[in-house]
């Protein structure tokens, strides 16, 4: 089996974001993406630190938006004073969210036209539609590195585990789009690992460590990890058991240096393209 190596598509992809960004302020205009954060989590704060570091690096301005136990009302407020903010072309709000907010709720408070992670319900409405409109990057990120890879989608048996509304659903309209026969599996799912095993490609997206074994793959099966779960010691795992995976599966991706990195710079990519719509409609 061979890996697929994230952090390689994410060096390809800064290019081209670099080279967009630069476009962009050579042309007067200063890509900007604001990161809402409104928790302490520990997964959530890497990601932002990615985020800036990156940002950084191919000439995107990075505002970060820090809130102290915020509510709901102080979260959609800085959502709408950041849509209204002509300088900001991209927001992202961070999840988890406090106890009792979810994304979808306060996510339609972010302008659709700088709703660069798919949290807007109109954003993944247009998406299930077949409309133009920017997934989540995490779920744009499994499409990324499947087409990079040149992995044969249309007609093929695809199993996405995790029905959430960041990275489950999108990955399974994503993958329909791309005419793959798509099943959505969830923690009531009868028979998981039977159902896993029929996969061309699957897609492990449920947040929990390793849990994806040998006996949910099909030899030779493209398997794309998903989890970021941080272990006790301060790294990071997959929810493929990558070492009892790895001899079966013919491509699987990596935690670290998989989805994540391409992730961070889909986010950006997405900016830039939200910057460049601020152009043509000017
Ligand atoms: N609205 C929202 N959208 C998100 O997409 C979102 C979020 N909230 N909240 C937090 C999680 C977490 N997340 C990660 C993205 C990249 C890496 C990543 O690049 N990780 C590196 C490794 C990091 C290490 O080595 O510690 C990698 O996989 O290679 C990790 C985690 C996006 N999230």
């Amino acid at each position: 089996m061979s890996d697929i190596d994230g952090r390689a598509v994410a060096k390809a992809l800064r290019e081209e974001v670099g080279e967009a960004a630069e476009k962009l302020r050579s042309e007067g205009v200063t890509p900007t993406l604001a990161v809402v954060v409104p928790t302490d989590d520990e997964g959530t704060a890497w990601y932002v630190r990615s985020i800036a570091k990156t940002a950084s690096k191919v000439g995107i301005d990075c505002r970060i938006e820090h809130l102290k136990d915020p509510g709901r009302g102080e979260i959609v407020a800085k959502l709408q004073e950041l849509s209204a903010d002509p300088a900001v072309h991209g927001i992202i709000c961070q999840t988890p969210l406090p106890e009792g907010v979810t994304l979808s709720e306060v996510g339609g408070y972010i302008d659709p036209y700088k709703d660069i992670d798919g949290a807007n319900p109109h954003s993944l409405g247009r998406l299930a539609a077949g409309l133009r409109t920017w997934a989540p990057a995490t779920s744009a990120a499994v499409l990324e590195l499947l087409k990079r890879e040149d992995i044969e989608l249309r007609g093929t048996r695809a199993v996405v585990v995790g029905r959430s509304t960041v990275v489950g659903k999108p990955a399974a309209l994503l993958l329909l789009a791309e005419s793959a026969t798509v099943t959505v599996c969830h923690s009531r799912t009868k028979d998981l690992a039977a159902v896993c095993r029929e996969a061309d490609v699957l897609v492990a997206a449920v947040g929990r460590a390793g849990m994806i074994g040998a006996d949910f793959v099909k030899r030779g099966a493209t398997v794309i990890d998903v989890g970021t779960n941080p272990t006790e010691d301060g790294g990071l795992v997959g929810d493929v058991d990558y070492d009892a995976v790895s001899p079966k599966a013919g491509r699987l991706t990596p935690v670290p240096g998989g989805v994540g990195p391409v992730t961070t710079m889909l986010l950006l990519r997405h900016t830039t393209e939200a910057a460049a719509l601020t152009q043509t409609h000017a």
